[in-house]
Order: C-alpha cells, then structure tokens, then sequence
C-alpha cells in the first residue's frame, strides 16, 4: 500500500541567483496511514519548510513529494487544493478569529463542505469541542479562554473536518507540561478513532513517547533516530 507521505530525493532551496541557498537535502521518508510521528531538530534546520511543503502550502521544487497518492511537485493549483482539504494543520500560534466564539471558530472548518446541513455542522462542532474538554466552554471567545484551551480549541477545528493528515508545528511550545501532555493525548485519542496521521514538529522532549516513530532534522538533512517508542 502506498504511504500517506512518501519522499523521495526531495531537495528545497530559498532565495534567487547568487543568494539561492539549499535548505533541504536529498530527503527520504515514508509515513504510513495511521502513524504518528514526531520530528525534532535544531532551529533552523529546515522542520517548518518540510512540514509547509507536505502541506501543500508551498511548492516543492525537486526530488518527489507524494501525498496522499498525489504527486505535489507539478501539481495543479487545484490538485493542491484537494490536498489542502484533507489535512488538519495545528500551529504554535493558535491563529484562532478572536471575534469569534470558540464554536465559530471550529465551525469555519466546516464551511467548505457544503453538503453538511446546518443541523450536522452544529452537532459536529459541538461534539469536537466536547471531545477536547470544552464542552462548557462552547460560546467563550478566545480572550476568555486559557492558553491550553485556545490551543484545544485549534485542535477541535484542525479534526472537525476528519482529516486524513494532521500537521502540527510546536503545538505545546507556548503552554505549561500538564495542558501541553493534554493537547498531545487529545490529538493522539482523536487520531486514533479517526484513523489520521500525524506529524508533529516539536522541541518538546516532554511529549516524544506519544509518537510511534521520531525523526530527526539537522541541517536539511533526515534521520531515522532509535529513540522511537511505541505509543
Ligand atoms: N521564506 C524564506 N526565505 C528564505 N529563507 C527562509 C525562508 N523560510 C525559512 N528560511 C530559512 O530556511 C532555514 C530553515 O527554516 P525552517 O523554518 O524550516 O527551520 P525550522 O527547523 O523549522 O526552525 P525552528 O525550529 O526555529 O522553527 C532557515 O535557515 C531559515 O532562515
């Protein structure tokens, strides 16, 4: 079967002529339909643009990215796009509509699937929210929210929508060990019950055991550490 995400020889470079400069380099990897799998490295080691290329949200430029069985590199905007619909992104900044409650905020998720009824995005969005331990917070705005809940909030909003990929870049990094162990064990239950994958980008050594595998960035290059263990 194919893997959900499957790299091959991809390479990335930032910037024109004498300022072009190679980011990635000659990276391998195959993420299987289910896995959750964190990525670690240093700062500047080119975790973000792996993570931005794989959802779709720039172009790769050499070597072969496949998603979900579709080739990004020389996709169509519209192919891009089908991507982009079935994948969850979590950033470290929440990025949640502060005039908005937090059920607007899951909602939106929901608005580019049209055949839901009003009833059925209702129903969904209030039973995510449940999901993520805000069942009673569901007309709070973001400002009356705390960190961990806001960042709840950002995770019932990237799975309302069931997507096949969940990204996630430094989840945790603003939040205290309890709320961020939290968010990492909602994300793990919700995946496992909708069958997702997940990437997580993370410095946080606090939440590596909820990974089935963990790979390691270093200067644009890839590596399969021994570290991993099963969740
Ligand atoms: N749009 C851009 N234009 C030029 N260079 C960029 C751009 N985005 C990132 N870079 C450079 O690419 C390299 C990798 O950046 P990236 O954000 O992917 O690293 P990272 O591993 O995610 O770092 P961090 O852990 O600090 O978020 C860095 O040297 C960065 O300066």
């Amino acid at each position: 079967m194919e893997p959900v995400i499957h790299i091959q020889g991809l390479n990335h470079y930032f910037g024109q002529g004498q300022l072009r400069k190679q980011i990635l380099f000659d990276l391998h990897a195959r993420i299987e339909a289910g896995e959750i799998v964190i990525m670690t490295g240093p700062s500047g080691s080119g975790k973000t643009t792996l993570l931005t290329l794989i959802g779709a949200l720039r172009s790769a430029q050499e070597g072969s990215l496949r998603v979900l069985g579709q080739e990004l590199r020389h996709a169509t905007k519209e192919q891009l796009i089908q991507i982009r619909r079935q994948t969850g992104y979590i950033f470290q900044a929440h990025n949640l509509l502060h005039a908005l409650t937090a059920r607007q905020n899951v909602q939106m998720a929901l608005d580019l699937q049209p055949h839901l009824s009003q009833q059925e995005v209702r129903e969904r969005v209030d039973a995510m929210l449940c999901a993520v331990g805000l069942g009673k917070h569901l007309d709070y705005y973001p400002h009356e929210l705390s960190g961990g809940q806001k960042q709840r909030v950002a995770i019932a909003r990237a799975l309302v929508g069931h997507p096949k990929i969940v990204l996630a870049d430094e989840p945790t990094a603003a939040l205290d060990k309890k709320s961020g162990r939290d968010v990492v064990e909602i994300m793990r239950t919700l995946a496992r019950e909708q069958g997702c994958t997940i990437l997580i980008v993370t410095h946080d050594n606090r939440i590596l055991d909820v990974a089935d595998r963990i790979i390691h960035m270093e200067d644009g290059h890839l590596s399969e550490t021994t570290l991993g263990i099963s969740a």
